[in-house]
């Protein structure tokens, strides 16, 4: 199902018939994707449902089993996750993978170099731009594995967005924060998108989700159920049976 074929493939993101298999289970079956890249779409769904490995599908992770995915108009299905994110296509991780060992900037820094084309001067401003949107200046100079929870989920921000991305994939980046410390975030992912970012955004917290996010896509083993304006998703039968584990009264 594709519900939003709005815009030319110039400036959209999709995926085609994804099917994922990990040896004989069956992750993923037959999903459509597809969105504008300016959107920001929110991504719900059970424990298992196949989100995560959706979007490191879309990422370049790892090959679909079948399947293809566009970005901006390109071909990207053979491509890794380095070269879509030189294209401006870039994930955050559930778990934050900072470099160890290496400083706040250093981190970002290397994530800033990354651009193709990019000089020093480029970088750095790249990296101090990333640091002041996320709230992390005056963490330039701290080890990474000294960072708490929230700063290394900003971390994860700052990184993909020094890459100067045109769409960023966040998968749980709000799990483990207080709502405070959520909401600090939320800030920044609106900011995000003032700046024109296309967001697609895994979360648990739908609350804090739907802030940021004007279209909702429900997953449920390995398969898109819905799919459209956020309240009608989470309103719709199909969802609140798998998703919110009550029948329909
Ligand atoms: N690399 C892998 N090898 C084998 N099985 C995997 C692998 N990655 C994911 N799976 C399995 O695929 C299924 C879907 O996992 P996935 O992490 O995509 O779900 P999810 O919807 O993101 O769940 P959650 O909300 O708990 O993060 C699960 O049964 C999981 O165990």
């Amino acid at each position: 199902m594709n519900i939003n074929e709005n815009g030319t493939g110039a400036s959209r993101f999709s995926g085609k018939g994804i099917h994922k298999r990990f040896g004989a289970l069956k992750v993923l079956e037959d999903v459509d994707f597809s969105m504008g890249l300016g959107e920001a779409v929110g991504i719900v769904g059970p424990n298992g449902a196949g989100k995560t490995t959706l979007l490191a599908t879309l990422a370049g992770a790892f090959p679909p089993s079948a399947g293809s995915v566009s970005f901006a108009g390109r071909d990207v299905t053979g491509m890794t996750a380095a070269e879509r994110c030189r294209l401006g296509l870039v994930r955050t991780h559930q778990v934050p993978k900072p470099f160890l060992g290496m400083t706040t900037f250093e981190n970002v820094y290397v994530a800033a170099s990354h651009v193709r084309g990019a000089s020093r001067e480029d970088a750095y401003e790249r990296v101090v731009d990333s640091l002041s949107l996320c709230g992390m200046l005056s963490v330039a100079n701290r080890r990474a594995e000294t960072l708490g929870l929230l700063d290394r989920k900003r971390l994860e921000l700052a990184r993909a967005l020094a890459t100067g991305p045109k769409v960023i994939l966040l998968d749980e980046i709000g799990g483990g924060l207080t709502d405070s410390e959520a909401q600090e975030l939320v800030a920044t992912i609106q900011e995000l998108r003032r700046r024109g970012i296309g967001i697609v955004w895994i979360e648990h917290i739908v609350h804090v989700l739907l802030q940021v996010v004007e279209r909702l896509v429900c997953m449920d083993a390995g398969r898109i159920i819905a799919d459209g304006e956020p309240n009608a998703v989470m309103a719709d039968p199909q969802v609140v049976k798998a998703y919110l584990g009550g029948g329909p009264k």
